[in-house]
């Protein structure tokens, strides 16, 4: 499946046409997961489909979710931007990242400096950087340029051999564990265990994909995640609130909203 979207966005990128810049200013993902509203952080994910799940919400108002998130004090938001396999799109963040006041972070498939660029413009506060998609030293060349350009990264790993390749060319400040295999779909938070054993100590790791309730949070707590990147969960709850409330196990008999 990677392998198809990396295709994908390669002619996506042949075929870019750089936006406007948007004028913003630039908020830290680092430091609003370093210090949580809750027991650890949470970016809470615009997600209006996926390839594993087809469409998981059809009433889709990205702005209203974003907000929606930040007032049930979400501590970061992460926007799918990519349209073929997840009916995302740019101009959804940049319309969030003018309504709402947390740091926002591009999620799309990064391969390319001019991606890098174009997230600039639209005005992400961070992007997410997948390893294997490039080089460990293309991925940190394109760290260091959105560092210069005063964003941050997540740079996520699906495997152990992925962050210790990784680990030999840079050291990422925010590392993703992405808890789905790629080729199955399936996820298993026992990744998260497997792997949190390999972060350095410097660095913040936050727990990606099939979180969907409180057990989940405190497992993923116990490995050592500093946050949480939770999707599907939030997007098929009743409201942002109700979902959020759920995963922290915040829900008391008369919560209505
Ligand atoms: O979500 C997918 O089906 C998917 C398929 C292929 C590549 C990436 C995919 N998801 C991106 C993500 O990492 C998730 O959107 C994110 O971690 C949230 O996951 P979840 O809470 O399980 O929706």
């Amino acid at each position: 499946m990677l392998e198809t979207i990396l295709n994908t966005k390669k002619q996506e990128i042949a075929t870019l046409v750089m936006p406007e810049s948007t004028k913003v200013e630039r908020r830290s993902l680092y430091q609003a997961i370093k210090q949580p509203n809750r027991e650890l952080g949470l970016i809470a994910e615009v997600k209006k489909a996926s390839p594993s799940k087809g469409l998981i919400r059809e009433d889709f108002q990205p702005v209203e979710i974003a907000k929606a998130y930040e007032a049930a004090n979400a501590d970061a938001i992460s926007v799918l931007t990519d349209q073929q396999y997840f009916q995302g799109h740019r101009d959804f963040l940049t319309a969030i990242k003018k309504e709402t006041n947390i740091p926002i972070m591009r999620k799309d498939f990064i391969i390319d400096e001019q991606q890098v660029e174009e997230s600039f413009r639209i005005g992400a506060d961070a992007i997410l950087l997948i390893a294997g998609t490039v080089s460990d030293e293309e991925l940190f060349q394109l760290y260091q340029s959105s560092h210069q350009k005063g964003m941050e990264c997540l740079v996520e790993v699906h495997a152990a051999s992925e962050l210790s390749s990784l680990l030999t060319v840079f050291t990422p400040e925010l590392i993703g564990i992405n808890n789905r295999n790629l080729k199955t779909f399936s996820t298993s938070l026992a990744q998260t265990e497997d792997i949190a054993k390999l972060v350095p100590e410097g660095s913040l790791f936050v727990s990606e994909s099939g979180i969907h309730g409180y057990e989940d949070v405190k497992r993923v707590q116990k490995a050592g995640a500093g946050a949480i990147l939770v999707g599907e969960s939030l997007m098929r709850a009743e409201s942002p609130n109700l979902g959020i409330k759920h995963l922290f196990g915040e829900l008391t008999h008369d919560s209505t909203s």
